[in-house]
């Protein structure tokens, strides 16, 4: 909406002139033409000489001094020298001056780029003049055919002022020559200067007062200027009294007749430059929340159609309620950033926090990895002290239907026991020593029991043997494995101990890795078979010590465990495989060793270091004399193998506990299978075997002195140290070990 449509753009007083000098022309007055042109060109020519004076000659070269009427119009049609003399007078009047055509930052599409210019500079000037009180005119008085002396007016006026102004602006300045009081209402709009809606308001106030000045304060004969009085004059002049009130009514209804086509045209012309500056003005229409409230003030004066003011009325609802919007979204905005830094300070705090706490947590892992280093190392010397060569006997209770029997075993202490070697030359006792005694009614969980601690010691990275010694039928499957139908009770050492390991190596899962692999040998007649074969193959196998996998017997079946069961199903198939022949003694009886090894990989989670242990669990042939056996042929063959081969490894464990510097592992296929397992940090653990039966106590008396010859030096180290300070500092440390482990 354009501000120029706002206002009246010509006065009353200009439309009498008009109507008059039609009729003067119609009259003919050549005199008064000519002094009318006189004078009009000799106030063009004051006024050309002072804007040229003003602004200076150069900068005015579009307006020569003395112009016609013409030239005038053209000179000052760009507004530029306008503006320029206006700015001179009262500095920054009109804040931008459009110098050439490409100045004008958005020209409308489709406008002319001079009309365009002229319209910003000459409304420029035009609000400016306004401001300051001076006359104005109509920016069509700078187009052809438009008025130029009211353009020489006001520059008049301008000039007047200025003087006024020089002169030190005592007083009020008023314009009292010829003033020709154009509407002063101008809706032209300063452009670049601030949004027109401003100016508009301005400028309406302006003219409201301006109308009041011009009703109550100025004699309205001093407002017409001095060419209209002379033209009133002319006309009137030669005319007889009775003529002058026909007159009169003629020239008042063609001053109501032109008044009316003015404010028509006016309207067109409002109209057209509304639709080339509202898209300049668009951005300051979005900027303001005040642009309504001026355009409903100018409405107000305007008489607005029904429709504008529906539509303004729409437009202000949808402004407002984008304006609530926004507001909304800046809440809410403000809201999530509030949480968001909120949030971030929140997470540097527990960052923080948490970064402390990993570094305690650091520390203290290295230290404990330090602590269950240690504790390893002393939970072997303990073991070592305890005896790196243990020996238990086993008393097995007499079998059903023997409970009449006289055992053949006289007394029982914690570590010895007496034989009774009752005969007919009279009676006598023979006493042997071992780390522990059992007696027939010891139970699996008692025997296991003191093997247990050893299979720490397994997961740790050493290695352990366990024998079972002792005569055919003397109870050594039956402490290895159990009788036939198992019970949770009657479980042997071989199931309880794969229980141990399976379950400490879960409670060690944080801190180590374990993988489990078991083989199972037999060692028949000095050959070594693999019982962990499904096809019944019989092939023999090589001892080949490799320190590298640990394996001795490479070639035999590594069989992954993960679980006791696992283990089971392995011995059930290796017992079914081993050699079993049937015997005077015992239907189960066993000429073959059997050797159950578990091979343990631990790999520490921290420090990447593997540890590897294995365990050999040794359910030995047995071990009665040849000429008692009754056998013949390949079963006495076989008989003296499994003695030569008891009889090496008695001398095996015998140097190893003399600690002889020649420990004769190769004189049986046993001992070299067990090289690894024997001597150096291993610890082997026997457990003889006697049968009560009176009638095998040549057997028991043999088979207790194979075992004490093993047992007795490492026994004498033992019990020196058994009691001493050492032993009792090292327990107290282990324990202490063990608490910090849990
Ligand atoms: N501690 C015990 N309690 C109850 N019964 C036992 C005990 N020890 C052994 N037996 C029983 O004695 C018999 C012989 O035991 P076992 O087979 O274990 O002897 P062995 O020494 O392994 O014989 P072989 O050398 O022929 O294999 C079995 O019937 C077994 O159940």
């Amino acid at each position: 909406m354009a501000g120029e449509g706002g206002a009246l753009s010509f006065s009353a007083a200009s439309v009498v002139e008009d109507v008059l000098q039609q009729h003067g022309t119609r009259l003919g007055v050549v005199d008064l033409d000519s002094r009318r042109a006189e004078e009009a060109a000799s106030r063009r020519y004051e006024a050309a000489g002072w804007l040229r004076k003003t602004i200076g000659v150069l900068a005015a070269k579009d307006l020569p001094a003395e112009p016609s009427e013409e030239e005038f119009r053209l000179g000052l049609r760009s507004g530029i020298i306008l503006c320029n003399a206006l700015n001179k007078v009262q500095t920054g009047a009109v804040p931008k001056v459009v110098e050439s055509p490409c100045d004008a930052a958005l020209i409308p599409e489709g406008a002319a780029l001079s009309a365009f210019q002229y319209f910003e500079n000459v409304r420029n000037f035009l609000v400016g003049v306004q401001e300051m009180g001076i006359p104005t005119f109509e920016a069509s008085d700078l187009e052809q055919g438009g008025k130029s002396a009211r353009v020489v007016n006001s520059v008049l006026a301008l000039k007047s002022y200025s003087e006024w102004k020089q002169a030190g602006g005592n007083g009020v300045w008023k314009f009292g020559g010829n003033v020709k009081p154009t509407a002063p209402a101008k809706s032209f709009v300063r452009k670049n200067s601030e949004p027109f809606t401003n100016s508009l308001s301005r400028n309406m106030s302006a003219y409201e007062k301006h109308l009041n000045t011009l009703s109550a304060d100025v004699d309205p004969s001093k407002m017409v200027t001095g060419s209209l009085s002379m033209l009133v004059r002319a006309v009137l002049s030669d005319k007889k009294p009775e003529e002058v009130p026909g007159l009169v009514e003629s020239v008042l209804s063609k001053v109501v007749d032109a008044f009316e086509n003015r404010i028509s045209g006016h309207y067109d012309m409002t109209n057209k430059f509304s639709t080339h500056s509202a898209p300049l003005d668009k951005k300051a229409e979005a900027k303001s929340t005040r642009v309504y409230k001026k355009e409903e003030s100018y409405e107000k004066c305007h008489v607005p159609t029904e429709e504008m003011r529906s539509k303004i009325l729409k437009q202000q609802a949808l402004f407002d309620q984008q304006q609530h919007d926004i507001q909304d979204l800046k809440q809410t905005l403000h809201i999530a950033k509030a949480g968001m830094h909120s949030m971030q300070r929140e997470f540097h705090e527990e960052f923080n926090t948490l970064g402390v706490h990993i570094h305690g947590l650091a520390h203290a892992a290295s230290g404990y990895h330090k602590v269950l280093q240690e504790n390893r190392k002393l939970y072997n010397q303990v073991q070592d002290l305890k005896g790196s060569i243990r020996v238990y006997c086993r008393v097995r209770p007499f079998l059903s239907g023997q409970s009449n029997f006289l055992s053949s075993v006289d007394s029982l202490e914690e570590g010895t026991i007496s034989i009774n070697t009752s005969s007919k030359h009279g009676n006598s006792r023979k006493s042997f020593s071992f780390n522990k005694v059992y007696g027939p009614s010891a139970t699996q969980a008692e025997v296991f029991s003191d093997m247990q601690p050893l299979i720490r010691s397994v997961l740790d990275g050493y290695n352990v043997c366990i024998f079972a010694y002792g005569q055919t039928g003397s109870g050594k499957t039956y402490t290895m494995t159990g009788p036939r139908d198992l019970t949770e009770q009657s479980k042997g050492v071989n199931y309880r101990a794969l229980s141990d390991l399976f379950l400490l190596a879960e409670q060690r899962k944080d801190t180590f890795c374990y993988n489990v692999a078991v083989q199972m040998i037999e060692i028949y007649n000095e050959q070594v078979r693999d019982l962990l074969v499904s096809d019944g193959s019989n092939k023999r196998l090589e001892i080949r010590n490799s320190s590298q996998t640990g394996l001795n017997v490479p070639d035999a079946n590594l069989v992954p465990v993960a679980s006791t069961s696992d283990v089971i199903y392995l011995m059930n198939l290796g017992h079914r495989n081993r050699a079993v022949g049937a015997t005077a003694l015992n239907d189960r009886s066993s000429r073959s060793h059997s050797c159950l090894t578990v091979h343990v990989q631990g790999k520490d989670l921290t420090s990447g270091k593997v540890l590897r242990g294995c365990m050999h669990l040794v359910d030995l042939a047995g071990s009665e004399r040849v000429d008692k056996s009754e056998v013949r042929g390949d079963r006495l063959k076989e008989a003296q193998h499994i003695n030569r081969s008891l009889s090496a490894l008695g001398d095996v464990i015998a140097s190893l506990a003399q600690k002889n510097p020649h420990v004769p592992y190769r004189n049986s296929k046993l001992t070299q299978l067990l090289q690894d397992s024997l001597g150096g940090q291993a610890k082997t653990l026997m457990f003889v075997h006697i049968s009560p039966e009176p009638d095998a106590v040549g057997e028991t008396i043999s088979t207790l002195k194979f075992a004490e010859r093993v047992a007795t030096v490492e026994l004498g180290a033992a019990r020196v140290n058994k009691d001493s300070s050492d032993v009792k500092e090292l327990k107290e440390q282990v324990v202490t070990m063990h608490f910090l482990q849990q």
